[in-house]
Protein backbone atom coordinates (compact mmCIF):
# COMPACT_ATOMS: atom_id res chain seq x y z
CA UNK A 1 0.00 0.00 0.00
CA UNK A 2 1.50 3.45 -0.87
CA UNK A 3 -1.61 5.95 0.64
CA UNK A 4 -0.87 9.54 1.03
CA UNK A 5 -3.06 11.98 3.87
CA UNK A 6 -2.10 15.81 3.65
CA UNK A 7 -4.11 17.31 6.13
CA UNK A 8 -4.20 21.11 6.35
CA UNK A 9 -1.15 21.75 5.27
CA UNK A 10 0.77 24.95 5.54
CA UNK A 11 4.29 26.52 4.33
CA UNK A 12 5.54 29.59 4.93
CA UNK A 13 8.97 31.43 4.48
CA UNK A 14 9.68 33.69 7.05
CA UNK A 15 6.35 35.98 6.43
CA UNK A 16 5.55 34.64 2.83
CA UNK A 17 3.01 31.90 3.33
CA UNK A 18 3.33 30.04 -0.15
CA UNK A 19 0.46 26.97 0.48
CA UNK A 20 -2.32 27.14 2.85
CA UNK A 21 -4.82 24.73 4.28
CA UNK A 22 -3.85 22.11 1.83
CA UNK A 23 -5.78 18.77 2.12
CA UNK A 24 -5.70 15.71 0.08
CA UNK A 25 -5.62 12.10 0.21
CA UNK A 26 -3.58 10.27 -2.50
CA UNK A 27 -4.99 6.57 -2.73
CA UNK A 28 -2.25 3.79 -3.39
CA UNK A 29 -1.57 3.86 -6.65
CA UNK A 30 -3.13 6.75 -8.19
CA UNK A 31 -1.27 9.17 -10.54
CA UNK A 32 -1.83 12.32 -9.33
CA UNK A 33 -0.44 14.90 -11.56
CA UNK A 34 0.09 19.03 -10.26
CA UNK A 35 -0.72 21.67 -11.93
CA UNK A 36 -0.94 25.30 -11.49
CA UNK A 37 0.45 28.95 -12.29
CA UNK A 38 4.38 29.21 -12.12
CA UNK A 39 5.44 30.67 -8.15
CA UNK A 40 2.32 28.71 -6.40
CA UNK A 41 4.34 26.57 -4.64
CA UNK A 42 3.95 22.79 -6.79
CA UNK A 43 7.72 22.46 -6.13
CA UNK A 44 7.34 23.38 -2.49
CA UNK A 45 4.54 20.80 -2.03
CA UNK A 46 6.56 18.10 -3.53
CA UNK A 47 9.73 18.92 -1.63
CA UNK A 48 7.46 18.55 1.51
CA UNK A 49 6.23 14.75 0.15
CA UNK A 50 10.17 14.36 -0.30
CA UNK A 51 10.59 15.22 3.19
CA UNK A 52 13.18 18.28 2.02
CA UNK A 53 11.17 20.63 3.47
CA UNK A 54 8.79 20.57 6.73
CA UNK A 55 5.50 21.89 6.38
CA UNK A 56 4.75 24.77 9.03
CA UNK A 57 1.08 23.22 10.28
CA UNK A 58 -0.64 20.07 9.50
CA UNK A 59 0.65 16.51 8.72
CA UNK A 60 1.36 14.09 6.27
CA UNK A 61 0.87 10.79 6.58
CA UNK A 62 2.23 7.82 4.39
CA UNK A 63 -0.05 4.46 5.06
CA UNK A 64 -1.26 6.08 8.33
CA UNK A 65 2.56 6.98 10.00
CA UNK A 66 3.84 10.43 9.54
CA UNK A 67 6.25 11.02 6.84
CA UNK A 68 9.84 10.55 7.86
CA UNK A 69 11.51 13.98 8.10
CA UNK A 70 14.11 13.36 5.45
CA UNK A 71 14.15 12.25 2.25
CA UNK A 72 14.26 7.91 1.92
CA UNK A 73 13.91 4.84 -0.38
CA UNK A 74 10.18 4.89 0.34
CA UNK A 75 10.18 8.11 -1.71
CA UNK A 76 12.10 8.24 -4.92
CA UNK A 77 12.45 11.46 -6.58
CA UNK A 78 12.71 12.55 -10.35
CA UNK A 79 13.61 16.12 -11.16
CA UNK A 80 13.98 17.87 -15.02
CA UNK A 81 17.83 18.19 -14.48
CA UNK A 82 20.19 16.96 -12.54
CA UNK A 83 18.49 13.73 -11.04
CA UNK A 84 21.71 11.41 -12.36
CA UNK A 85 25.31 11.63 -10.64
CA UNK A 86 27.54 12.62 -14.17
CA UNK A 87 30.68 11.11 -12.65
CA UNK A 88 28.96 7.92 -12.07
CA UNK A 89 28.28 5.07 -15.28
CA UNK A 90 24.81 4.12 -16.05
CA UNK A 91 24.88 0.84 -13.80
CA UNK A 92 26.91 2.76 -11.21
CA UNK A 93 23.89 5.47 -11.33
CA UNK A 94 21.36 2.49 -11.07
CA UNK A 95 23.61 0.55 -8.41
CA UNK A 96 24.10 3.77 -6.02
CA UNK A 97 20.60 3.75 -4.04
CA UNK A 98 21.33 -0.21 -3.37
CA UNK A 99 25.03 0.25 -2.31
CA UNK A 100 24.04 3.69 -0.27
CA UNK A 101 21.47 1.97 2.05
CA UNK A 102 23.45 -1.88 1.74
CA UNK A 103 26.29 -0.56 3.21
CA UNK A 104 25.71 2.84 4.50
CA UNK A 105 29.91 3.46 5.22
CA UNK A 106 31.24 2.18 2.36
CA UNK A 107 29.17 2.47 -0.12
CA UNK A 108 29.61 -0.88 -2.08
CA UNK A 109 28.25 -4.26 -2.21
CA UNK A 110 30.35 -7.21 -2.55
CA UNK A 111 29.66 -10.84 -3.71
CA UNK A 112 26.43 -12.35 -4.05
CA UNK A 113 25.12 -9.38 -2.85
CA UNK A 114 26.39 -7.14 -5.32
CA UNK A 115 26.26 -10.00 -7.90
CA UNK A 116 22.28 -9.78 -7.39
CA UNK A 117 21.91 -5.92 -7.02
CA UNK A 118 24.11 -5.74 -10.48
CA UNK A 119 21.48 -8.42 -11.82
CA UNK A 120 18.41 -6.16 -10.62
CA UNK A 121 20.05 -3.07 -12.01
CA UNK A 122 20.78 -4.50 -15.59
CA UNK A 123 17.59 -5.47 -15.68
CA UNK A 124 15.36 -1.89 -14.61
CA UNK A 125 18.37 -0.59 -17.47
CA UNK A 126 16.48 -2.94 -20.01
CA UNK A 127 12.91 -2.16 -19.18
CA UNK A 128 13.68 1.64 -19.16
CA UNK A 129 15.30 0.91 -22.78
CA UNK A 130 18.87 1.70 -21.62
CA UNK A 131 20.38 -1.81 -22.67
CA UNK A 132 23.76 -1.49 -24.02
CA UNK A 133 24.35 1.88 -22.32
CA UNK A 134 25.67 0.48 -18.99
CA UNK A 135 29.47 1.79 -19.14
CA UNK A 136 27.96 5.17 -20.57
CA UNK A 137 28.34 8.38 -18.89
CA UNK A 138 25.20 10.56 -18.12
CA UNK A 139 26.92 13.18 -20.26
CA UNK A 140 27.05 10.94 -23.20
CA UNK A 141 23.33 10.29 -23.29
CA UNK A 142 20.43 12.30 -24.57
CA UNK A 143 18.13 13.82 -22.30
CA UNK A 144 15.60 11.42 -22.90
CA UNK A 145 17.94 9.13 -22.16
CA UNK A 146 18.83 10.70 -19.00
CA UNK A 147 15.38 10.70 -17.82
CA UNK A 148 14.90 7.38 -18.47
CA UNK A 149 18.26 6.92 -16.66
CA UNK A 150 16.68 8.70 -13.51
CA UNK A 151 13.66 6.25 -13.76
CA UNK A 152 15.55 3.47 -13.21
CA UNK A 153 17.70 5.37 -10.58
CA UNK A 154 14.61 5.80 -8.93
CA UNK A 155 12.96 2.42 -9.34
CA UNK A 156 15.39 0.46 -8.22
CA UNK A 157 14.35 1.31 -4.52
CA UNK A 158 11.00 0.05 -5.26
CA UNK A 159 9.55 3.15 -3.27
CA UNK A 160 5.88 3.60 -2.27
CA UNK A 161 5.89 6.96 -3.91
CA UNK A 162 7.44 8.40 -6.76
CA UNK A 163 8.02 12.13 -6.74
CA UNK A 164 8.44 14.15 -10.19
CA UNK A 165 9.47 17.53 -10.96
CA UNK A 166 8.57 17.87 -13.78
CA UNK A 167 10.69 15.17 -15.17
CA UNK A 168 9.75 15.16 -18.78
CA UNK A 169 9.77 19.27 -19.31
CA UNK A 170 12.81 19.81 -21.34
CA UNK A 171 12.34 17.05 -23.76
CA UNK A 172 11.76 17.50 -27.30
CA UNK A 173 8.04 16.27 -28.59
CA UNK A 174 8.51 13.11 -30.18
CA UNK A 175 10.71 11.66 -27.19
CA UNK A 176 8.41 13.19 -24.38
CA UNK A 177 5.57 11.00 -26.32
CA UNK A 178 7.71 7.60 -25.56
CA UNK A 179 8.52 8.41 -22.09
CA UNK A 180 4.98 8.77 -21.42
CA UNK A 181 4.49 5.55 -23.07
CA UNK A 182 7.55 4.16 -20.65
CA UNK A 183 5.98 5.91 -17.35
CA UNK A 184 2.51 4.61 -18.22
CA UNK A 185 4.04 1.17 -18.53
CA UNK A 186 6.02 1.59 -15.40
CA UNK A 187 3.10 2.53 -13.47
CA UNK A 188 0.92 0.18 -14.21
CA UNK A 189 3.81 -2.83 -13.60
CA UNK A 190 4.98 -1.45 -10.09
CA UNK A 191 2.74 -0.65 -7.16
CA UNK A 192 3.91 2.85 -6.85
CA UNK A 193 1.56 5.99 -6.17
CA UNK A 194 2.74 8.89 -8.16
CA UNK A 195 3.20 12.52 -7.42
CA UNK A 196 3.83 14.85 -10.69
CA UNK A 197 4.15 18.23 -11.24
CA UNK A 198 3.84 19.83 -14.63
CA UNK A 199 3.15 22.58 -16.12
CA UNK A 200 1.61 21.05 -19.72
CA UNK A 201 -2.16 20.16 -19.18
CA UNK A 202 -1.62 17.88 -22.34
CA UNK A 203 0.78 15.48 -20.20
CA UNK A 204 -1.14 16.03 -16.62
CA UNK A 205 -4.46 14.12 -18.70
CA UNK A 206 -2.16 11.90 -20.40
CA UNK A 207 -0.77 10.53 -17.61
CA UNK A 208 -2.47 10.90 -14.06
CA UNK A 209 -5.93 9.27 -12.74
CA UNK A 210 -6.14 12.50 -10.89
CA UNK A 211 -5.25 16.24 -12.57
CA UNK A 212 -4.59 18.89 -8.48
CA UNK A 213 -4.51 22.46 -9.61
CA UNK A 214 -2.84 24.94 -7.17
CA UNK A 215 -3.62 28.54 -6.80
CA UNK A 216 -4.12 31.41 -5.22
CA UNK A 217 -7.32 32.84 -4.63
CA UNK A 218 -6.38 36.36 -4.17
CA UNK A 219 -3.46 37.69 -6.12
CA UNK A 220 -3.40 41.01 -5.32
CA UNK A 221 0.38 42.06 -4.68
CA UNK A 222 -0.42 43.67 -1.39
CA UNK A 223 -2.08 40.04 -0.41
CA UNK A 224 1.18 37.80 -1.98
CA UNK A 225 2.62 37.64 1.38
CA UNK A 226 -0.62 36.75 3.63
CA UNK A 227 -2.36 34.37 1.58
CA UNK A 228 -0.72 31.33 0.10
CA UNK A 229 -2.00 29.11 -2.74
CA UNK A 230 -4.36 25.93 -2.02
CA UNK A 231 -6.08 23.09 -4.45
CA UNK A 232 -8.98 25.13 -6.41
CA UNK A 233 -9.81 22.09 -8.81
CA UNK A 234 -9.37 18.58 -8.53
CA UNK A 235 -10.47 16.36 -11.74
CA UNK A 236 -10.81 12.29 -11.59
CA UNK A 237 -9.88 11.33 -15.14
CA UNK A 238 -12.59 9.64 -17.35
CA UNK A 239 -13.08 6.62 -17.98
CA UNK A 240 -11.27 6.13 -14.87
CA UNK A 241 -7.27 4.47 -15.51
CA UNK A 242 -6.50 2.33 -12.90
CA UNK A 243 -2.95 0.97 -12.36
CA UNK A 244 -2.70 -2.40 -13.06
CA UNK A 245 -5.40 -2.52 -16.13
CA UNK A 246 -3.75 -0.58 -19.36
CA UNK A 247 -6.79 -0.06 -21.59
CA UNK A 248 -6.22 -1.81 -25.11
CA UNK A 249 -9.22 -0.61 -26.52
CA UNK A 250 -9.22 2.85 -25.59
CA UNK A 251 -5.06 3.27 -25.50
CA UNK A 252 -4.20 6.77 -24.06
CA UNK A 253 -3.27 9.50 -26.12
CA UNK A 254 0.31 8.52 -26.63
CA UNK A 255 0.11 5.48 -27.95
CA UNK A 256 -1.08 1.66 -26.53
CA UNK A 257 1.02 0.53 -23.63
CA UNK A 258 1.80 -3.60 -23.46
CA UNK A 259 2.87 -4.32 -19.85
CA UNK A 260 6.63 -6.54 -19.90
CA UNK A 261 6.85 -7.83 -16.51
CA UNK A 262 8.57 -5.48 -14.53
CA UNK A 263 9.25 -5.96 -10.71
CA UNK A 264 5.88 -7.09 -8.84
CA UNK A 265 6.25 -6.51 -5.06
CA UNK A 266 3.38 -7.70 -4.06
CA UNK A 267 1.19 -9.83 -6.97
CA UNK A 268 -1.13 -10.82 -4.80
CA UNK A 269 -2.79 -7.48 -4.46
CA UNK A 270 -5.43 -6.65 -7.02
CA UNK A 271 -5.17 -2.99 -8.49
CA UNK A 272 -6.95 -0.26 -6.71
CA UNK A 273 -8.96 2.88 -7.54
CA UNK A 274 -7.69 6.04 -8.87
CA UNK A 275 -8.95 8.59 -6.41
N1 LIG B 1 13.75 27.76 0.20
C1 LIG B 1 12.95 28.81 -0.03
N2 LIG B 1 13.06 29.95 0.71
C2 LIG B 1 12.23 30.99 0.50
N3 LIG B 1 11.25 31.00 -0.42
C3 LIG B 1 11.09 29.91 -1.18
C4 LIG B 1 11.92 28.75 -1.02
N4 LIG B 1 11.52 27.81 -1.89
C5 LIG B 1 10.48 28.36 -2.58
N5 LIG B 1 10.23 29.61 -2.15
C6 LIG B 1 9.18 30.48 -2.65
O1 LIG B 1 7.98 29.74 -2.64
C7 LIG B 1 7.16 30.10 -3.74
C8 LIG B 1 6.73 28.86 -4.47
O2 LIG B 1 7.86 28.29 -5.15
P1 LIG B 1 7.77 26.90 -5.93
O3 LIG B 1 9.07 26.70 -6.62
O4 LIG B 1 7.30 25.85 -5.01
O5 LIG B 1 6.62 27.20 -7.00
P2 LIG B 1 6.20 26.37 -8.28
O6 LIG B 1 4.71 26.42 -8.33
O7 LIG B 1 6.84 25.03 -8.26
O8 LIG B 1 6.83 27.24 -9.44
P3 LIG B 1 7.29 26.83 -10.92
O9 LIG B 1 6.05 26.31 -11.59
O10 LIG B 1 7.76 28.12 -11.51
O11 LIG B 1 8.37 25.81 -10.78
C9 LIG B 1 7.97 31.08 -4.58
O12 LIG B 1 7.54 32.40 -4.29
C10 LIG B 1 9.38 30.87 -4.11
O13 LIG B 1 10.12 32.06 -4.21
Amino acid sequence: MSELVIDNVWKEYGDQIVLENVSLTVASRAFVALVGPSGCGKSTFLRMLLGQERTTRGTILLDGEPLPPEPGPDRGVVFQRYSVFPHLTVLGNVLLGKELTAAKYKAKLFGSARGGAIEEARQLIAEVGLSGAEGKYPAQLSGGMQQRLALAQALIMKPKVLLLDEPFGALDPGIRAEIHTLMKRLWHETQMTVVMVTHDMREAFTLATRVVAFERPRDRPEEKQRYGATITKDIAIWPPRRAGEPSHSNPDRDGPVALQGLHRDDPSSSPSGDK
